[in-house]
């Protein structure tokens, strides 16, 4: 696949912001639907999942782990494991009552092959960029398709130069 130069555009997001924003996400879900379990989709959505569940006091969590970015490239999507018999017997085998949880929509390529295999499930992140908002049942904050979401987990504290370029 050729390289597409990374987003120019950063939108760093803290510990702090990500659980409200989390929270805010748990917030639209609730009373949505009677979800029976969720699907967390590995790694970004570990921790939205977290956050949720606690929320909405759902406690039957799997995972469906999928690669596909490596250094900010987009690169083959990669299945590693779906998700297990106990949460679409809960759940139904279409996703009728599953809930599935990322942190976040780019180009939608991810959502599209999950929800290849829980068709009926509701789709739900935190942050949806344009290319992949469609795929997205409920999500809390918009980012332009040119910015790349820096996520806590990925980041530490650094030195900012001023806005002036001088110090
Ligand atoms: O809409 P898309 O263009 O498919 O991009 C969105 C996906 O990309 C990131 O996952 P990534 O593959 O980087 O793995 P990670 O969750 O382990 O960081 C993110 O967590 C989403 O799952
Ligand atoms: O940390 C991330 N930030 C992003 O904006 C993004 N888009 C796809 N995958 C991503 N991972
Ligand atoms: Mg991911």
């Amino acid at each position: 696949m050729a390289s597409v130069p990374p987003p120019e555009k950063a939108f760093p997001v803290s510990w702090d912001q990500f659980h409200r924003d989390a929270r805010a996400l748990a917030w639209r879900l609730a009373g949505q639907g009677d979800f029976q379990g969720i699907a967390c989709i590995t790694r970004g959505g570990l921790v939205p999942a977290a956050i949720v569940a606690r929320e909405i006091g759902i406690r039957l969590i799997d995972t469906f782990c999928v690669a596909s970015y490596h250094d900010k490239q987009q690169g083959k999507l990669q299945v590693l494991k779906g998700v297990s018999d106990a949460l679409t017997e809960a759940g139904g085998s279409a996703g009728e009552n599953v809930l599935i949880v990322d942190d976040l929509v780019d180009t939608g390529a991810t959502a599209r092959v999950v929800r290849s295999y829980l068709p009926k499930a509701h789709f739900a992140t935190v942050y949806a960029k344009p290319q992949g908002r469609p795929l997205v049942d409920t999500f809390v904050t918009e980012v332009s398709q040119d910015t790349w979401i820096y996520f806590p987990w990925d980041t530490g504290l650094a030195f900012q130069p001023p806005i002036s370029g001088r110090d």
